[in-house]
C-alpha cells in the first residue's frame, strides 16, 4: 500500500463523480473550459461538487481566466483547490492564493530536466505543481506521458504531482519510478474522448492504492 494520493480528473456526470468517490479518490476535478470534451459548465460543476462528501476534495481545473470569471467559478463551485492549466503567472497565482482560502496548484508541462528548474519560479506562488506532458493539442487531459526518469532524478523542493497518460495498467510503475506523492489521470479512464468509464476509475485507484 503507498500513501499516493489519487486524483481522478475531468469527470462530468453524476455516476463517475460517485464512482470516483466511491473508490476512494482523494481529489476529484472537474475541467472547466469550453473547447475540452471534458468541460462542465459552472452550473453543472457545482451540481456535481454537491454529491461530494468532505472526505474527497474538488479540484476546479482553469485555463487562463481572467480576475473576475476567475472569482465566479470559485463562488460558483466552492471547489477545495483551484488548478490552473494555461500562462499564469507566479505574481497572479500568488495574489490569488493569498486572497482566497482554497489550495492553488499548477499544472506545467515537462520537456527535460530544465522544465524542473523552471518550475521553481512557483516556489511560495502556490501549494502544488502538477507535472504533465508539454505537448498535446489541449493544455491537459491529451494522455500523453512524461520521462519518469526525468522526475526519478530530481531533488523535489516543491510539492508535486504526476500526470500524463497514467492508466491503471502503468500507475503503479509510475509510483514506483518516480515516488509520486500524488498521482492524476483523465483520459486514460475513459472509453471515448469526455466519457470516463466506471471500470476503469475503479481500477485505477486500486492500482495506485496497491503500488
Ligand atoms: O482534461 C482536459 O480536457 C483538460 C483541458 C484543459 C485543461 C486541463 C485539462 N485536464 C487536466 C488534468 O488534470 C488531466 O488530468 C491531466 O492533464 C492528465 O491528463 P491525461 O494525460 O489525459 O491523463
Amino acid at each position: 500500500m503507498t500513501n499516493t494520493l489519487v486524483k481522478v480528473c475531468g469527470l462530468s456526470t453524476p455516476e463517475t463523480v460517485d464512482a470516483a468517490v466511491d473508490a476512494g479518490a482523494d481529489y476529484i476535478g472537474l475541467v472547466h473550459f469550453a473547447p475540452s470534451p471534458r468541460h462542465v459548465t459552472l452550473d453543472q460543476a457545482a451540481r456535481l461538487r454537491a454529491r461530494v462528501p468532505m472526505t474527497t476534495k474538488v479540484v476546479l481545473l482553469l485555463v487562463n481566466e481572467q480576475p473576475v470569471p476567475t472569482a465566479q467559478a470559485v463562488d460558483a463551485v466552492k471547489p477545495d483547490v483551484v488548478q490552473f492549466h494555461g500562462g499564469e503567472t507566479p505574481e497572479w497565482l500568488a495574489l490569488l492564493k493569498g486572497a482566497m482560502p482554497q489550495e492553488v496548484w499548477k499544472a506545467y508541462g515537462v520537456r527535460d530536466a530544465g522544465s524542473l528548474e523552471s518550475a521553481l519560479k512557483f516556489r511560495g506562488a502556490v501549494d502544488r505543481v502538477l507535472y504533465d506532458s508539454a505537448k498535446g493539442a489541449l493544455p491537459g487531459g491529451n494522455g500523453l506521458a512524461i520521462d519518469w526518469s526525468l522526475l526519478a532524478a530530481h531533488r523535489h523542493e516543491l510539492a508535486w504531482g504526476l500526470a500524463g497518460g497514467l492508466t491503471p495498467d502503468n500507475v503503479a510503475d509510475a509510483i514506483r519510478q518516480t515516488g509520486a506523492p500524488l498521482v492524476d489521470a483523465s483520459s486514460g479512464l475513459e472509453s471515448a474522448p469526455g466519457v470516463k468509464d466506471v471500470d476503469r476509475i475503479r481500477a485505477f485507484v486500486q492500482a495506485a492504492r496497491q503500488a
